[in-house]
């Protein structure tokens, strides 16, 4: 029987797992459903029957239906060929980093660091996994062809790549690594612009800074994906947000969350609050006043805070409510502009506390800044409290 045969007859066998009738969950995707049904039995020796035309025009019918694959969306959305290739290779790259992060590798490499440096050393050492991350990204960005520049947090310099390529990529390429150790969620944040042609004929080191030092406003598309219990890469070319889930039985990343709307008001405030007697006068009233209730809604606040701004940001994006560092910690290029664009796309507002994060104009590549994140309403009424940016950056160990 060939293999088509039994993917189409996975998603039509019934359910064996029946809901809950008091259950208000959403039924399983149906591109998951066959992980929920038990192995193939003899029992079922219908499904050993060859297809029919009747039959295959249900497949056809049924993968009409189901929700279409990250590229397959960019097809239908009339994306540019270039483009596709880029995304196509970064989700490839990202696919990699998924599994790299939950490798039994890492294991190893957080139970030698425990034990005082017992690793190898030069050019034996295992490499942190972000520097991996970023190999792994420079790598996909160089066999699509489609990029000229990489300007990465893992390099001090932007990275020229070819003279053609049509875009220009920044990223984090393993946000929150220093939580790999205790399998807490990270991510890989990216933008991407494209190419300045009118620089062109500048030396290289010029033109690079200057393709990566562009205004968060000129972006063409940005992203994250999100490793945690799910792989979620969530992006947006400018005409909204969309979030694609990675399905592991098939290896594609499938759209789960199309057009994502932030909640203009959220119940959920993120934000590192050790740091509350390093926080000006406006943040800690602002804090105070929503934790009691007594901000503009009626309600009070919970507090989450993951420590890993694609964990908190992704959280913030579903849920609602405002996700901050008001310290000098996060980077405007690769950090703040791709998730301020995800914000802006999904109804919601990326600042510094005063600015909108994507009319800041780069002037260094590592540039930090405070950074809020979240629902419309939230965000007014946190920048209503004036002060909220935290001056005092002691540099914190933890
Ligand atoms: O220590 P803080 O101020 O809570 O900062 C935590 C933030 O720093 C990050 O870990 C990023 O920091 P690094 O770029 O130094 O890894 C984010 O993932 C997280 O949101």
């Amino acid at each position: 029987m060939p293999l088509s045969s039994f993917s189409f007859l996975r998603h039509h066998l019934p359910l064996p797992l029946q809901l809950p009738p008091t259950s208000n969950r959403q039924p399983p995707h149906p591109r998951l459903f066959h992980l929920l049904l038990p192995p193939f039995t003899p029992r079922r020796t219908f499904v050993c029957q060859p297809l029919t035309a009747a039959t295959d025009d249900m497949a056809a019918a049924a993968a009409a239906a189901s929700p279409p694959t990250l590229l397959e969306h960019m097809g239908q959305a009339g994306t540019a060929a270039d483009l596709t290739v880029l995304v196509a290779h970064i989700q490839s790259a990202c696919k990699r980093i998924a599994a790299l992060v939950a490798s039994p590798g890492n294991a190893e490499l957080s139970r030698a660091k425990a034990r005082g440096g017992a690793m190898a050393a030069g050019r034996d050492a295992p490499k942190p996994l972000d520097e991996l991350s970023n190999d792994i990204i420079l790598s996909a960005l160089q066999s699509s062809g489609k990029v000229a520049a990489l300007a990465s947090e893992e390099n001090d310099l932007p990275i020229w790549i070819s003279d053609g390529g049509p875009y220009v990529v920044v990223t984090d390429p393993l946000d929150g690594s220093r939580n790999i150790e205790v399998s807490i969620p990270t991510g890989t944040i990216f933008g991407i612009y494209n190419r300045l042609v009118e620089v062109d004929h500048l030396p290289l080191e010029e033109r690079a800074q200057l393709n990566s030092l562009q205004s968060g406003t000129r972006l063409v598309a940005a992203g994250y994906v999100l490793y945690s219990s799910a792989t979620i890469l969530c992006i947006s070319f400018g005409a909204g947000t969309h979030a694609f889930t990675l399905d592991w039985s098939t290896g594609e990343f499938i759209l789960t969350h199309p057009s994502i709307q932030i909640p203009p008001r959220g119940q959920i405030y993120s934000v590192n609050d050790a740091r509350y007697f390093d926080w000006p006068e406006g943040l800690r009233k602002y804090i105070d006043t929503i934790r009691q209730g007594k901000g503009q809604h009626p309600k009070k606040y919970s507090a989450r805070y993951v420590c890993s701004l694609v964990a908190d940001f992704h959280r913030t994006l579903i849920y609602g409510g405002v996700a901050m560092n008001p310290r000098d910690h996060l980077r405007l290029v690769y950090e703040a502009n791709p998730l301020s664009f995800l914000a802006e796309q999904a109804g919601g507002r990326g600042s510094d506390g005063k600015n909108r994060i994507l009319t800041i104009q780069p002037v260094k590549l590592h540039q930090r800044l405070p950074l809020f994140l979240g629902s419309m309403d939230d965000m007014l009424e946190l920048e209503s409290y004036g002060d909220v940016q935290q001056k005092v950056n002691p540099g914190y160990e933890v």
